[in-house]
């Protein structure tokens, strides 16, 4: 990759921030010649996998990874009516084999409930069957017509979780749908991102269910981003597939069942709700290089810092950090600016002056200068990268509650949407809903919120007038 130079748009200017820091961060190359689909640099992917790794190691629980196809013949994908109406216009169609027509054609996985509940239905006799609790990550296709967007929108998913259970009784599946909240919940909190859980609107629940859970992050420009949704199926697809179980009294019944996704969008949030007018700031538990060590080279004594900083090396990467000396013939500001950029937490210092004082210099990527004895040097970085993580958490956490207003009036709500979300009084009606989105031009796009941020509350539906609780009223990617 060429070398970068020069400033990055501040960040306040979020959008063009956002473009820019996806190239000379390395994280995706947008070139690719087709329309939404996006490249992933080694950079960037690092991100993907340190990410991935912490949501398998909380998947790994209680649920069994797994991967389906990703063709689904039209007869099954046409299955059920509702998801049908939800896909018809994103599915990508298969029709050719070679030179060959084929038969039945065949979709690109949008979402893999139709790949999936047909073999459900083959695997599922018994009650001592469930519950199943399997999820896939895999690439999946939505012929998006809205703005497409490196990790927020894309046409080929390229990181996409998603979990399907099935139950033995609808109390069960409801369970579960709180258990998948709290599971991402905790791995949102394990890469620093502050989330929103709300009910989706009736209208706004995925194609099939009863209704969805998300969870939602506020962006530096005040938008909202659905970064992982919770779906209650209830029985539709288990009526639709025939995924049925005997029960102990020897009677056939229709399981219930979830399914609940994260995409790539999680990268989006991690990159924008840390970043700065300097490039990427990420969290130790999802950075790729988590310390670099630059040798500060000072004439004769250049051997010396360099093994100085070697051995230094060895020692961390022992301790299990992930280091790189960066030893190229560049002033130390050159190599400050390139790894400030890619968001390393952390930058050690070490020159001939920390030689004779048997001390390193410990820079963190918010710039805490500390002064660490070389002898207890492990322990000194990992006190200090903890630190860090607790600070750009409660940056974020603070930034976020930044965001959010309690409104009473639409005139308030406008005015709070300019810079993030409201939260209002709304009586639950579709066309109350319509007559704030119709002044404040944003939805309502969740209530029954669990947030440490929103107090919830009772009060005059803010359209209309009537008994309403709180909601969320956002801008939204
Ligand atoms: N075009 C897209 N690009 C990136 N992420 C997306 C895109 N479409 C959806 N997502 C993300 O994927 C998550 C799950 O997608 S979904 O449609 O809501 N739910 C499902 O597909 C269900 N089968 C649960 S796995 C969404 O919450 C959103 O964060
Ligand atoms: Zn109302």
């Amino acid at each position: 990759m060429e070398e970068d130079t020069g400033a990055i748009p501040r960040k306040e200017d979020f959008s063009s921030w956002y473009n820019e820091i996806l190239w000379r961060a390395e994280i995706m190359d947008v070139r690719y010649p087709v329309k939404g689909l996006y490249v992933w640099y080694p950079h960037g992917f690092g991100i993907r996998k340190r990410a991935y790794a912490i949501l398998r190691e909380i998947m790994d629980r209680d649920h069994a990874e797994t991967m389906f196809p990703l063709l689904i013949p039209k007869t099954e994908f046409m299955k059920e009516a509702e998801h049908i109406k939800g896909f018809e216009d994103e599915v990508y169609w298969v029709t050719h084999g070679g030179r060959t027509e084929l038969d039945v054609p065949l979709a690109l996985r949008p979402t893999s409930e139709t790949a999936i509940y047909p073999m459900y239905s083959l695997w599922i006799r018994s009650h001592t069957d469930l519950p199943l609790k399997l999820y896939q990550i895999v690439n999946t296709f939505r012929y998006e017509t809205k703005h497409t967007r490196p990790l927020i929108r894309l046409r080929e998913i390229t990181s996409f979780k998603e979990a399907h259970t099935v139950h033995a009784t609808r109390e069960e599946a409801e369970a579960q749908v709180e258990a998948a909240i709290r599971l991402y919940r905790e791995f949102y909190d394990r890469i620093r991102v502050p989330v929103i859980v709300s009910r989706r609107p009736a209208w706004d629940r995925f194609p099939g269910a009863d209704y969805t859970v998300a969870l939602d992050t506020i962006m530096p420009d005040g938008k909202t981003l659905q970064i992982g949704t919770v779906h209650m199926l209830g029985d539709h697809f288990s009526r639709t597939y025939e995924i049925t179980y005997e029960d102990v009294n020897g009677e056939q019944q229709y399981a219930y069942q979830t399914c609940y996704g994260i995409s790539e969008r999680s990268i989006a949030a991690v990159i924008s709700v840390h970043g700065d007018d300097k490039g990427l700031v990420l969290p130790p538990e999802v950075a790729p290089i988590e310390i670099v060590i630059v040798p500060i080279i000072v004439g004769k004594r250049r051997d010396e810092v360099i093994s100085a900083a070697r051995a230094l090396e060895l020692e961390l990467r022992d301790a299990g950090y992930t280091v790189k000396v960066d030893d190229r013939d560049m002033r130390p500001g050159a190599k400050y600016y390139h790894w400030e950029m890619r968001g390393v937490p952390l930058r050690i210092e070490i020159g001939p002056r920390d030689i004779d004082a048997n001390t390193v210099v410990a820079v963190s990527r918010t710039g805490r200068k500390t002064t660490l004895d070389r002898r207890g040097v492990v322990e000194g970085i990992h006190s200090i990268l903890a630190e860090f993580g607790e600070e750009i958490s409660e940056v974020a956490r603070r930034a976020m509650a930044d965001r959010i207003t309690t409104t009473s009036s639409l005139e308030e709500t406008a005015e709070a949407l300019k810079t993030g979300v409201a939260v209002v009084h709304w009586c639950g009606s579709r066309e109350c809903a319509e007559k704030i989105e119709a002044v404040v031009d944003a939805g309502i796009i969740g209530s029954e919120i669990h947030s440490g941020l929103i107090t919830v509350s009772d009060g005059p539906c803010i359209a209309c007038g009537s008994k309403g609780t709180s909601a969320l009223v956002a801008r939204t990617y």
